[in-house]
């Protein structure tokens, strides 16, 4: 069995490093490809898991699984999402620092789904007191309520996140998981007041309507069917079947309650909801002026009460703003909402693992500022990456001293200029355009783009491109040349999304709506957001941001904040890498489209990836961590080494077989590459040799436990040590409850010796020679056996009579002393079967006592009444085991005191 498991495992190569043609991208796809149709969806490159979407349940994420991958070393199972959050659980409780995990990868690739079971897992395998089950709760909970607010149904995956998460999890020093915190990135506001044909709004709304109680949805105003509202229904698919929206409410619901929520919050949560449902609905009519009316105001007594001072299409724009912003800043409270309820209240050093789901690159035949944003972002991310991996690297191999051969890389650092350089890049210049005064549309600011930024090397447009480019590139578009390859992106809308409409556009005029529609509209927004019955919209929408002069930053702006202090967050930590691949568009299982599969490989960078792996040293750790890490793998370290660190290390390697083009030591680092190659041939070694002395160690238990019942010998003295071991181990669960208490745990069969050792004791110490060295000759349950007595003892006996196993001697004073030699010579060792088997039937009035002398001469009297007075007499027997018959028979008749010791012969 575990041999099929581990043949079928080992379909192509489970780390694309052992790839031979490593360069090729076809020899990456087969090997992907391969594994895929084998249901292996993972495979390494060095410690950077490849993960492709599956669309199915395959059964890899249960509870066993889990159990599988605690704790074993990274390489030495199949790869698995698993594997990579053990390992960097393993190291932070080791190392005592923070990790992050970095799942990317475009749109139903799997990312959430990825970061889900890490958190399962961690959930499931980290130490846990009862009193800290709260807290995991709580993180496994944050997750369907983020769920239900930040994702929705789109074109390309039922649950997709519209947000950007970046998610702590906090251990304590026992590596319990005790709190955590959550980030969230540029969620997609403009889902709330529009979808395209196959898509839907954020779960939550029809969460609330098909699963809200009657009463809830009649005092919001709200009626079940979502057809019935407009941002619910422009996609045309309000209810899908894959989708349980009233299930999913359940469980949302529940959520709540264990995140601290409070019925107010929730009251005021869902009016948010209903009013953005209801904003959706206010249509506007033109009235003589030129100005918006409401016509039907059974919304608006939802809302407020309203003449509109602007054109029909600036309040439709003034209302989405509304509902955008009124979405997004909700968004934003229920984020922080959930991250109060995750703090951890003791403020001891914590260590965290962060999980960071983050959007991959994008390239769609339309490109616009979202996607923008988030080619940013990768580019930003993949600097990271660079800089971690080669770059740090490279600079500390120079001041470590240790010789390396240069790895060739793009360092994207140019394009991540070319886009936020201040006052150069294209996110300045945007900002510039729009707020300058005068008209600025998306043609102007292309323009700006051509004349700063035209000469760059990564920058095209049409114009600049000359004939070449006309087919390719459109009049309002620019052209990147990211590291991943070229986007095309139409400024359609730039200039719009990077403002903040809501205030910038209503609060500075910027709409040229007279000074009276603005002022109105404010006041509108001042009466209804700020000073909202809602505390959540209060704590939203505060006065003084209203007050303020100060031009709020544009989302462009904000982005790249947030962004740069992601990095800096992820910068102080050991990162870990998970790449998510969607296998087709279609979210079938098993299929396997090579084109849409190959752009991903490329995207996501992961011939780069494999290149640098191969090419640079590629692990490199400080001596302590190394030491501590691999000790196990050679005797001299294992399980302490006490020498300086780095005298540890090269005996380490040494005897792991490095060659010493392999390896280099730096002042305090180890640097190495083909780790895993030598880590696994180690590995291997040790397996065998694991092997090996398990097979020993099971024969030689085997054997002892066949001469279990010999006296101690090399054959069973372990054997016979470790029962006694476990069973005074084990007495400490049964010690008597009171002093009356005689119940003692029964010993096993070996032990039973102990007791009757103890009465051997009380009879025979200090009494009678030899009984120091009888000590060690474990008592036997069997000596001798019916069959076993030579028919001609018992003729010599005078008697044929054996009960039980014992022989019944009986003698005439006369034929006693005649016989006696005879019976010397032959009854040795001569006794008693299993003297338990005959304990009913013994005739114990008979046995009126033994005696023996104190010399070690092997003679023991049994003293008998016989039945009939006429046959007096006692049985004389010589015993190699003297001590063992006489012990037995007082046990048997219980009485110690029936043994006397006569001394001299
Ligand atoms: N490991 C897996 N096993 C089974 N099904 C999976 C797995 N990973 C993903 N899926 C399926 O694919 C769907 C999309 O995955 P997921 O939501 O994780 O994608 P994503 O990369 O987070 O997408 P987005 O960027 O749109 O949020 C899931 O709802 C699930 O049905």
């Amino acid at each position: 069995m575990e041999g099929t498991l581990t043949a079928r495992d080992k379909v192509g190569v489970q780390d694309f490093v052992l790839l031979d043609a490593y360069t090729s991208e076809s020899a990456f796809l087969e090997n992907l490809r391969k594994r895929f149709r084998e249901n292996l969806i993972y495979t390494y490159i060095g410690t950077l898991l490849v993960s492709v979407n599956p669309y199915q349940e395959l059964g890899i994420y249960t509870a066993s699984q889990m159990e599988l991958y605690q704790g074993v070393n990274f390489f030495e199972l199949p790869p698995h999402v698993y594997a990579i959050a053990d390992n960097a659980y393993r190291m932070m409780c080791s190392e005592l620092n923070n990790h992050f995990i970095l799942i990317s990868g475009e749109s139903g690739a799997g990312k959430t789904e990825a970061s889900k079971k890490i958190l399962q897992y961690f959930a499931v395998t980290c130490p846990m007191t009862q009193s800290l089950q709260i807290a995991r709760d709580r993180l496994l909970l944050s997750i369907p309520i983020l769920e239900a607010f930040g994702n929705a149904k789109t074109l390309r995956n039922d649950n997709s996140s519209r947000f950007g998460k970046y998610m702590d999890i906090q251990f304590d020093f026992q590596g319990i998981p005790v709190g955590g915190h959550i980030i969230s990135y540029l969620i997609e506001k403009s889902r709330v007041v529009y979808q395209n044909h196959g898509e839907r709004n954020f779960h939550i709304f029809y969460q609330l309507l098909a699963g809200g109680e009657v009463e809830r949805l009649t005092s919001l105003g709200l009626e079940q069917d979502p057809h019935l509202y407009k941002y619910l229904s422009q996609g045309h698919c309000a209810r899908e079947s894959p989708i349980n929206d009233k299930n999913d409410w359940k469980t949302v619901f529940n959520a709540f309650f264990v995140i601290d929520f409070t019925e107010a919050d929730l009251e005021n949560l869902f009016g948010i909801i209903a009013s953005v449902l209801h904003l959706g609905n206010i249509c506007f009519k033109e009235d003589k002026q030129g100005c918006a009316s409401v016509p039907d105001t059974h919304e608006i007594k939802w809302i407020a009460k309203v003449i509109c001072p602007l054109t029909v299409e600036l309040s439709v724009y003034a209302r989405d703003a509304m509902a955008k912003a009124i979405y997004g800043r909700t968004f934003t409270w229920l984020v922080n909402k959930i991250n109060s309820s995750l703090v951890n209240q003791d403020f001891t050093q914590k260590t965290v693992i962060g999980l960071l789901d983050i959007y991959g690159f994008e390239v769609f035949d339309k490109n616009g500022f979202e996607q923008f944003c988030i080619n940013y972002c990768n580019e930003k991310l993949q600097q990271l990456l660079i800089e971690r991996t080669l770059k740090a690297e490279q600079a500390e191999y120079e001041s470590e001293g240790i010789e390396w051969e240069p790895v060739q890389y793009f360092n994207n650092k140019i394009i991540c200029d070319l886009v936020e350089e201040r006052h150069r890049g294209i996110m300045s210049i945007l900002d510039e355009e729009c707020i300058r005064p005068g008209p600025a549309t998306d043609l102007s600011f292309l323009e700006k783009l051509e004349e700063k930024v035209g000469k760059h090397a990564h920058f095209q447009t049409r114009k600049l491109a000359g004939p070449k480019g006309w087919k390719r590139i459109g009049w309002l578009e620019f052209r990147l040349l990211h590291y991943a390859g070229e986007v095309t992106y139409s400024t359609k809308g730039f200039l719009e999304k990077n403002n903040d409409l809501l205030y910038r556009h209503l609060k500075e005029g910027g709409m040229s709506f007279s000074a009276h529609g603005a002022s109105s509209v404010l006041a509108l927004f001042t009466q209804v957001l700020c000073g909202s019955q809602n505390s959540i919209l209060r704590e939203c929408f505060l006065v003084a941001e209203l007050e303020n002069r100060r031009r709020p930053p544009t989302v462009g702006t904000q982005f790249k904040n947030s962004l740069s202090s992601l990095l800096e967050l992820l910068t102080s930590k050991e990162p870990s890498y998970i790449r998510c691949i969607k296998p087709n568009e279609r979210k079938e299982p098993s299929k396997f489209d090579d084109f849409l599969i190959s752009h991903q490989i490329k995207y996501l960078g992961l011939m780069e990836h494999l290149r640098v792996r191969r090419a640079g040293f590629a692990y490199r750790r400080k001596y302590e961590h190394f030491l501590q890490r691999y000790k196990s793998l050679c005797p001299d370290t294992w399980p302490h080494w006490h020498g300086p660190p780095g005298e540890g290390v090269e005996r380490l390697i040494k005897y792991i077989g490095y060659q010493p083009q392999d390896y280099k030591l730096g002042n305090g680092l180890f640097s190495a590459t083909k780790l895993e190659a030598y880590w696994r041939g180690a590995l291997a070694r040790r397996e065998i040799k694991r092997r090996r002395w398990a097979v020993q160690i099971i024969r030689r238990f085997i054997k002892g436990f066949i001469n279990r019942d010999k006296p101690l010998c090399p054959d069973n003295e372990e054997f016979v040590v470790l029962v006694r071991k476990n069973y005074i181990l084990n007495l400490r669960y049964h010690v008597p409850k009171s002093v009356l208490d005689q119940s003692w745990l029964r010993p096993p069969g070996i032990l039973e010796n102990m007791q009757q050792k103890v009465v051997t004791s009380e009879i025979f110490r200090g009494k009678k020679d030899g009984y120091t060295d009888s000590l060690n000759q474990p008592f036997a349950c069997s000596r001798l056996d019916e069959g076993d007595i030579n028919p001609k003892v018992l003729q010599l006996l005078g008697s044929e009579k054996i009960q039980y196993g014992v022989p019944v001697i009986k003698y005439d004073r006369k034929g006693f002393k005649a016989r006696q030699r005879q019976l010397l010579l032959t009854l040795r060792a001569a006794y008693v079967v299993e003297l338990s088997k005959i304990k009913q039937k013994i005739e114990y009035s008979a046995l009126r006592g033994v005696s023996t002398s104190s010399l070690s001469d092997g003679i023991l009297v049994i003293h008998v009444s016989p039945g009939d007075k006429q046959q007096k007499g006692d049985a004389i027997l010589q015993c190699d085991y003297i001590f063992e018959v006489a012990t037995k028979l007082a046990m048997l008749i219980k009485k110690e005191h029936v043994v006397r010791v006569v001394q001299g012969r």
